[in-house]
């Protein structure tokens, strides 16, 4: 059945799950660049900023929920090459992320070779958008991961 196999190919999550460990709002925190983040999010909402105690303000923030609403704040200036980097700062966190936590390694590494997508309604560059017609990066840059990951345990 049609049905049945799409299932087997195609692996979906949104990347504000907190109950899903490969979203960027799991609460699995790990340690980079010298400090200690409570989530993937946080990490990703702070790196928006230069200003050391606006990003401080963001790690501590309760949920990354939180966090996002203060990496969307207007009244502070967002790093002017934020856009060319904020893929390789999500990149970043997330493979960490897998690294220090071997359930959430395993769970990518579980899902082979299915496509993964974000199926984030209203987000057309992480997401696939309502229409799924979105850029869904979160979902390539967590097949990017995988692949490395896969390549790790490979040497
Ligand atoms: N980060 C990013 C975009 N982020 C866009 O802005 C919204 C909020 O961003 P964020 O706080 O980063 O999740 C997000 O939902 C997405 O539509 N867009 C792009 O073209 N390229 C990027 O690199």
């Amino acid at each position: 059945m049609l049905f049945n196999e799409k299932e087997k190919t195609l692996f979906t999550l949104t990347r504000d799950d907190p109950s899903n460990p490969l979203a960027s709002y799991a609460k699995s925190g790990f340690e980079l660049d010298g400090y200690e983040w409570p989530s993937v999010e946080h990490y990703y909402q702070a790196m928006k900023f230069d200003d050391a105690e606006y990003r401080e303000q963001i790690r501590l923030a309760a949920h990354p929920a939180d966090a996002a609403k203060l990496g969307k704040s207007r009244r502070h200036q967002k790093r002017k090459d934020w856009k060319k980097n904020s893929v390789t700062y999500m990149t970043r966190a997330t493979y960490i992320k897998a690294r220090s936590h071997a359930d959430v390694a395993q769970m990518l590494l579980n899902s082979g070779d299915m496509e993964i997508k974000d199926l984030s309604q209203y987000d057309y560059f992480w997401g696939s958008g309502r229409d799924l017609r979105g850029e869904n990066a979160f979902g390539k840059m967590l097949m990017g991961v995988r692949q490395k990951l896969r390549k790790e345990l490979e040497k």
